[in-house]
């Protein structure tokens, strides 16, 4: 493996869950910066965020995602927020190809309507939160190179073959030069 897989997607699209299994299958680091973040800080990502703000949340994510991506190829389950800055987006397109896990709206609730530990739906109204940050973020995960549909019944073993498989076929489709694009 030449360059690293960077999971994006929405909170609960199971970006750490499909990336500890295809980094076990790949025999590659799995490092998730939600996880670094929280080690570095010695706090969990709710107490960082009641404690320093998203801002100071979204620096540290930053400089984890660019120290993980300088590293040795692995799998990096990102935050789901991570995609937003334009400048991640430039740090995974250096060193890994982007996969974006396109879960539907229920199925995220249903992963994380009983979960305290996401700060940004700690609201009066966690799915209508949940329901406008899909809305207002999914054109800008449109923009990962590859694009995984994950649907109600798939497991995370289904869900990690099926990334598998369309990373290959990235990996050996030609790249497409300026000159060839109409
Ligand atoms: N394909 C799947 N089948 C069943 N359960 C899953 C699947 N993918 C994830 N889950 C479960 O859904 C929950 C949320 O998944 P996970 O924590 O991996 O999401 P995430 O994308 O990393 O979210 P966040 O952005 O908040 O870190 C976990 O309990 C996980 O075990
Ligand atoms: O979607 C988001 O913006 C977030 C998702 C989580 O992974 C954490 O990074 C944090 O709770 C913010
Ligand atoms: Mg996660």
């Amino acid at each position: 493996m030449k360059r690293s897989i960077v999971l994006v997607g929405m909170m609960g699209a199971g970006k750490s869950a499909v990336g500890a299994e295809l980094a076990r299958r790949l025999g590659v680091p799995h490092l998730d910066t939600d996880a670094e973040i929280a080690r570095a800080a010695a706090a969990t990502i709710p107490e960082i965020f009641a404690r320093d703000g998203e801002d100071f949340f979204r620096a540290r994510e930053t400089e984890v995602l660019g120290r993980v991506l300088r590293g040795p190829p692995a799998v990096v389950s990102t935050g789901g927020g991570a995609w937003m800055r334009p400048e991640n987006r430039v740090l995974v397109a250096g060193a890994g190809v982007s996969v974006w896990l396109d879960c539907p709206l229920a199925l995220l609730w249903h992963r994380v309507r009983h979960k305290p530990t996401r700060p940004l739906l700690q609201t009066q109204d966690p799915l209508g939160t949940l329901t406008r940050l899909l809305e207002e973020r999914a054109p800008t995960y449109a923009l990962a190179e590859v694009i995984i549909p994950v649907r109600e019944g798939d497991s995370i073993e289904t869900t990690a073959s099926r990334v598998l498989e369309a990373v290959r076929a990235h990996q050996a489709a030609p790249a497409i030069s300026p000159a060839q694009e109409p």
